[in-house]
């Protein structure tokens, strides 16, 4: 399939700056902490399991965070987040892996490699306890296989999170062999976001897969519709790191990790 018409400009140039950069040549090899044993414990201590993700900037934010990640790290789990997300795309998103890094080692929570993964030698950059795989990434031309990397990186240690916008592109994760999934509210075509989105591929996803409603979650009314719609966790990164502004971001953190962690459970009791 060729999207490359359709997916917007500051997407593209994201993915062709991406093709570019290789890998260090030394394969990583990591001792994971569990995610889903990491939403477990957040649940069991009754907080809402939320991954806060550390971007400093990003095509759709306004300004750029430039405090330190690591202090940025502690003011997310000190909020309860359950995981982190680091950047380490450093063209579009400020991101570094050596920022993954100095975080990783500042904290004891599970720690996500967010970057556009395309060849199996970019997943030998840095270690972290999961990466990201992008269906809608991997179908182009010139890309390794989902199936492929999803085995390589296992191979190497990471648990990967495997993002989604469809339920096609559920399909093809599934077929691939995932077992964390992401549906992404935002769509890499226009860059709008839409929770419906997760609210309407959701209930293709069987149970066993660890669910996660990416983007766009502002406020405890978003995080609450998102549990309600089957999340066992949420990524969230502007509302907690508010771009431009040196807001609170135990604060912001806290705030949805205290959305109301009932929510999951009562759908299944309707
Ligand atoms: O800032 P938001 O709307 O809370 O979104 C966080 C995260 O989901 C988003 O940054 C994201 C989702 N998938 C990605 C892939 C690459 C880079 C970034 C992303």
């Amino acid at each position: 399939m060729d999207d490359s018409e359709e997916i917007a400009p500051a997407v593209q140039s994201i993915l062709d700056a991406a093709r570019e950069r290789g890998g260090s040549g030394d394969r990583v090899s990591v001792t994971p902490r569990s995610l889903p044993d990491a939403f477990e414990s957040a649940s069991t201590a009754g907080r809402t399991p939320v991954i806060a993700e550390i971007k400093p900037t990003s095509p759709t934010a306004e300004g750029e965070r430039t405090d330190d990640p690591v202090d940025l790290a502690q003011q997310m789990v000190e909020g309860g987040a359950a995981a982190l997300s680091v950047l380490t795309e450093p063209e579009h998103f400020g991101g570094s892996a050596e920022t993954l890094e100095r975080v990783r080692d500042a904290v004891d929570v599970p720690v996500l490699r967010k970057d556009f993964i395309l060849h199996e030698d970019q997943l030998d950059v840095v270690e972290a306890d999961v990466v990201l795989l992008i269906v809608r990434f991997l179908e182009a031309d010139g890309t390794d296989d989902l199936a492929d990397l999803l085995v390589a990186a296992r191979e190497r240690g990471f648990q990967v999170l495997v993002e989604t916008h469809t339920a096609s592109e559920v399909e093809k994760a599934l077929e691939a062999g995932a077992d964390i999934i992401g549906v992404n509210n935002r769509d890499l075509t226009e860059l709008a976001v839409d929770l419906g989105t997760f609210e309407s591929v959701a209930p293709v996803i069987p149970e066993s897969v660890t669910l996660i409603a990416e983007s766009g979650i502002q406020t405890e009314e978003d995080a609450t519709r998102m549990r309600r719609a089957g999340a066992d966790a949420l990524l969230v990164g502007s509302a907690i790191m508010d771009h431009g502004a040196a807001t609170d971001v135990t604060a912001n953190t806290r705030r949805l990790t205290h959305a109301d962690t009932d929510a999951a459970e009562t759908t299944t009791d309707t």
